[in-house]
């Protein structure tokens, strides 16, 4: 049986790329969502095995792992992308914002990584590749539960990194902007663009590229790729 990617949050933007590019290079793809987007719509026409979870539900987190598992013999690659970019706001308690940011974000990629280590380790090896941040090293003044909790999945990579050497691959890719959102405003847009030095957006592409590299490297596991456009070389904005 073929080796399965398994990427989760792939209802839309970079997940949902993704899971698109590796389906077009003929790969077995199994996603997770919670909402039922298009874009799920379009990736089960193409053949991908669509699991709907919520991860702030233990039950949803514990069927996931086991809906993977009976869908494949080993994992070519597990790809921790699933994400909320939650500000800290008024009408949410701290404690609701740092528990969820914490759960999706460090205890998710904690448990899929250890339950299906012997899946990744099968066939001959895998890869595990986590979706940080650049503000998992900066800090961020209006994210920062999201933040820390991204800060703990690098933690994260590094121990994992070690754990499952030779056989299995972890690293972790850490995006300045990659894609601004629909309600991003004019003036948002032109200071998070000022924020690096390449002063582009450049969409899920680069992200495509970056974890097509990290697979295909023999000599990188515990590392971070920096894919921010020379963010930690630009001026603070003023
Ligand atoms: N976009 C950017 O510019 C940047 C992105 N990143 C990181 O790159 C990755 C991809 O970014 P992007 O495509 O914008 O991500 P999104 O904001 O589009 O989030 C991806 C998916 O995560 C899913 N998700 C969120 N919470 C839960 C949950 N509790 N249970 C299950 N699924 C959940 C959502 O599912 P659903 O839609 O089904 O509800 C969503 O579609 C993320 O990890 C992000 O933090 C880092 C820096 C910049
Ligand atoms: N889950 C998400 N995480 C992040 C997003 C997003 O849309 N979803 N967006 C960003 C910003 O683009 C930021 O990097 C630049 O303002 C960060 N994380």
């Amino acid at each position: 049986m073929q080796a399965a990617i398994v990427i989760t949050g792939a209802a839309q933007r970079v997940g949902l790329a993704l899971a698109k590019s590796f389906v077009s290079e003929g790969h077995k793809v199994i996603v997770s969502y919670r909402t039922l987007r298009p874009g799920i719509k379009e990736l089960q026409q193409l053949g991908v095995v669509c699991i709907q979870a919520d991860f702030e539900q233990q039950q949803d987190i514990d069927a996931f792992i086991v809906a993977v598992k009976n869908q494949c013999c080993s994992i070519r690659l597990l790809v921790h992308n699933a994400s909320d970019w939650l500000a800290e706001r008024s009408d949410l308690a701290p404690n609701i914002v740092f528990q969820r940011m914490m759960q999706i974000h460090a205890n998710v990629p904690y448990q899929l990584t250890q339950a299906l280590a012997d899946y990744l380790k099968a066939d001959g090896g895998g890869d595990v590749i986590a979706m940080t941040d650049f503000v998992a090293g900066s800090g961020s003044k209006k994210h920062v539960a999201y933040a820390a909790s991204k800060a703990a999945l690098e933690n994260m990579v590094k121990s994992f990194a070690s754990l499952y050497s030779p056989t299995v691959k972890v690293n972790g890719i850490a995006p300045g902007l990659l894609m601004f959102n629909l309600d991003d405003d004019e003036a948002y847009k032109a200071k998070a663009l000022s924020k690096s030095l390449l002063g582009n957006e450049p969409g899920a592409q680069v992200v495509i590229d970056s974890v097509a590299y990290l697979m295909n490297s023999t000599y990188l596991t515990g590392h971070i790729l920096a894919l921010d456009g020379g963010r930690s070389l630009a001026q603070k904005n003023t």
